[in-house]
C-alpha cells in the first residue's frame, strides 16, 4: 500500500500548521519524521489520522482519495496510531483492550483473544491475552497497542514519540519490532526527538519546518548534520560544563518513607544529600517513586516518615505555597496535568504563581503591560513558538508547553531546583538551551534534582547519578558510570565492580 498526502494545509485560525504537505510512505519503510517543537508534525499526524479535517489537499491510499471524517474511517482504511499516552483501560485484559471498540470487526472476546495469540507469535511477542494491563511493564502495554493497531489490519503504523515512556532495553526492543513489521510490508512513520534512534532504524528521513516539508536525509547522515537540518542552525549535543563548585546550601534527604494510598512503599527509606552547586540525577525506568519523592520534597506528597531539609530549614511538613515560596522551582513531569493550566493564555501560565514580588504587580495588582511584556521576554528567551502570548496553552505543541513550565520555573528566584524529565518532547535546539539553563542554575550554587529516564541526558547532566528501583536507591553513583550499568540499575540490580565507587559517591 502506498500512502500519499498531497498539498495538505491545515490552519488554525490565522496560522498555518500544515503548509501544503507532500509526503509519500510506501509499504516495507520506515519513515522518519523530523521536526523542532511546533514544526507541524502531530498535526499532520492527525490529519491522516482523520483526527483534523485538512483546510486543502488530499489523503491517497493506493491512488484513490480517501475521506476520513474521523479516526473511524483512517482505521478501516488501514491506518494504526500509537499512542504516547496509551489509551488502554488498566483494568481490562489484553484481549478485552483489543476488542474495545471493535467488537463487530473482531467476533468478540473470542475472536480477540485469538487475534492477540496469533499476532504475538506472528511477531514474537510474549503476551496473555489475559493478563490486566495494569499488570504488564510500558513496553509491554505499548506492544498491546501495536497488536490492537494490526488486529484490525493495520498497514500504516503511526508512532508518534513512542519512546519517551521506555527504559532503553524497551527501546531497542521496540527498534527490532518496527523493523519486523517493516520487513512484513508495514509502513511505519516515525516521529522522534532522538537521533540516536532515527539514525538506527529509518530508510527515509523527512524533515518538517514551520509547517513545510523542508527537505530530507539519508539514514547515514551524522546525528550533528540530521540536528542541524532539523534546527535549521548548528546545535551542539553535548553538555558543557565546568566542575562542581560546591557551596554551604544543601538539600538532605533523611530516611524518607512516602506510602501510596493502599498503604504500599512506593519512596521506600531514601537517604541522599545534593550539595549547593550539584546536579544530582536521579536515573530510573519510569515508575520506580521518583514521582513521589519530588512531590515529597515540594510538599505534594505528605511522608509516613523521614524528613527534608533545605540548607538546615526543614521542608517536610510545610504547605506546597510555603515550599514554592522558599525558593523552590518544580518542573513536574507531567506537564498537561500538572504544569499547565490548558485554558489559561501562555502570559498567565508564566505568571501562574509568581505574583508574589513580582515585577508586574503593584500594589496588590496585576499591571498588565509589564506582565505582557514579561511574558513576551520569557517567550523569546525559550523560543516558545506559540501564535501569541495570549494563545491558550492547550493550543501549543507539547514541546512548546514544556517550554512554558521551564520559563516559570526557571524563571524564580530559586534556593532549589527539581526537575521531572525537563525535556521531554523537547527538540535538540531547545534540550540544548534547557541543558544550558540547568547548569547556569547550577552555577549559581544552588542545590538541583534532575528526575530522568534518558540515560544521555542524565550523563550529560550530572554531577552524580542516583538510580531507583521499586522505591529505593539501587546506588549512587558517579557521573561518568558506564550506559550499561546503569541499565543494570535500572532494572533493580547493583553491579559487584561498582560498589566502591558508590560508597564514595554516596558518602
Ligand atoms: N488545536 C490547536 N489550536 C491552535 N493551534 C494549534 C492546535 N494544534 C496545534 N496548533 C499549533 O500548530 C503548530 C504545530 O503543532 P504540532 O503539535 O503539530 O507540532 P509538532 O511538530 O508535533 O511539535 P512537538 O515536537 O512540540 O510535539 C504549533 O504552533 C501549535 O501551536
Amino acid at each position: 500500500m502506498t500512502l500519499e498526502l498531497k498539498g495538505i494545509t491545515k490552519r488554525f485560525g490565522t496560522f498555518t500548521a500544515n503548509d501544503r504537505i507532500n509526503l509519500k510512505i510506501e509499504a516495507g519503510e520506515i519513515h522518519c519524521l523530523l521536526g523542532e517543537n511546533g514544526a507541524g508534525k502531530s498535526t499532520m499526524m492527525n490529519v491522516l489520522y482523520g483526527l483534523y479535517q485538512a483546510e486543502e489537499g488530499e489523503i491517497l491510499i493506493d491512488g484513490k482519495p480517501q475521506r476520513f471524517q474521523g479516526p473511524g474511517d483512517a482505521m478501516r482504511a488501514g491506518i494504526g496510531m500509537v499512542h504516547q499516552h496509551f489509551m488502554l483501560i488498566p483494568v481490562f485484559t489484553v484481549a478485552e483492550n483489543v476488542l474495545l471498540g471493535h467488537e463487530r470487526e473482531l467476533g468478540g472476546l473470542k475472536g480477540a483473544r485469538k487475534a492477540v495469540v496469533e499476532l504475538s507469535k506472528r511477531f514474537g511477542f510474549d503476551i496473555d491475552p489475559d493478563a490486566l494491563v495494569q499488570d504488564l511493564p510500558v513496553g509491554v502495554q505499548q506492544r498491546v497497542e501495536i497488536i490492537k493497531a494490526l488486529s484490525l489490519d493495520a498497514r500504516v503504523l503511526v508512532f508518534d514519540e513512542p519512546t519517551a515512556v521506555l527504559t532503553p532495553q524497551e527501546t531497542d526492543e521496540l527498534m527490532n519490532v518496527m523493523r519486523q513489521l517493516r520487513d512484513d510490508g508495514t509502513a511505519i512513520v516515525f516521529i522522534t526527538h532522538k537521533l540516536r534512534e532515527v539514525r538506527e532504524v529509518a530508510d527515509r528521513i523527512t524533515v518538517i519546518r514551520l509547517g513545510k516539508i523542508v527537505g530530507s536525509a539519508e539514514p547515514t547522515a551524522s546525528s550533528n548534520e540530521l540536528a542541524s537540518l532539523m534546527v535549521g542552525r548548528d546545535v551542539s549535543l553535548t553538555v558543557d560544563k565546568d566542575d562542581a563548585k560546591f557551596t554551604d546550601k544543601k538539600l538532605e534527604v533523611t530516611v524518607l518513607t512516602v506510602l501510596d494510598r493502599i498503604g504500599q512503599k512506593v519512596v521506600n527509606d531514601v537517604s541522599f544529600e545534593v550539595r549547593g552547586g550539584e546536579v544530582l540525577c536521579i536515573a530510573g525506568v519510569q515508575g520506580n517513586g521518583q514521582t513521589e519523592l519530588t512531590e515529597a520534597i515540594i510538599g505534594l506528597e505528605k511522608p509516613a516518615s523521614g524528613s527534608i531539609s533545605l540548607s538546615g530549614r526543614r521542608l517536610t511538613g510545610k504547605s506546597v505555597r510555603e515550599v514554592l515560596d522558599s525558593g523552590v522551582g518544580f518542573v513536574p513531569e507531567d506537564r498537561k496535568v500538572d504544569g499547565l493550566v490548558s485554558e489559561f493564555s501562555v502570559s498567565e501560565n508564566i505568571m501562574l504563581d509568581r505574583y508574589k514580588g513580582a515585577p508586574f504587580v503593584k500594589a496588590g495588582t496585576i499591571d498588565f503591560a509589564t506582565r505582557n511584556e514579561f511574558a513576551e521576554q520569557a517567550k523569546t528567551d525559550y523560543d516558545v513558538r506559540a501564535q501569541s502570548i495570549h494563545s491558550p496553552a492547550g493550543s501549543l505543541s507539547g514541546g512548546n508547553q514544556q517550554k512554558v513550565v521551564l520559563a516559570r520555573e526557571l524563571g524564580r528566584k530559586l534556593e532549589l531546583f527539581v526537575a521531572s524529565q525537563p525535556t521531554r518532547g523537547l527538540d535538540v535546539g531547545s534540550i540544548e538551551f534547557v541543558h544550558k539553563q540547568i547548569i547556569a542554575t547550577r552555577d549559581t550554587g544552588i542545590p538541583v534534582v534532575v528526575v530522568s529516564t534518558e540515560l544521555d541526558e542524565v550523563i550529560g547532566l550530572a554531577d552524580r547519578i542516583a538510580v531507583m528501583y521499586r522505591g529505593g536507591i539501587v546506588g549512587i553513583v558517579p557521573a561518568d558510570t558506564d550506559r550499561e550499568d546503569l541499565g543494570l540499575m535500572m532494572a533493580g540490580e547493583m553491579p559487584e565492580h561498582l560498589k566502591a565507587a558508590a560508597e564514595e559517591a554516596a558518602a
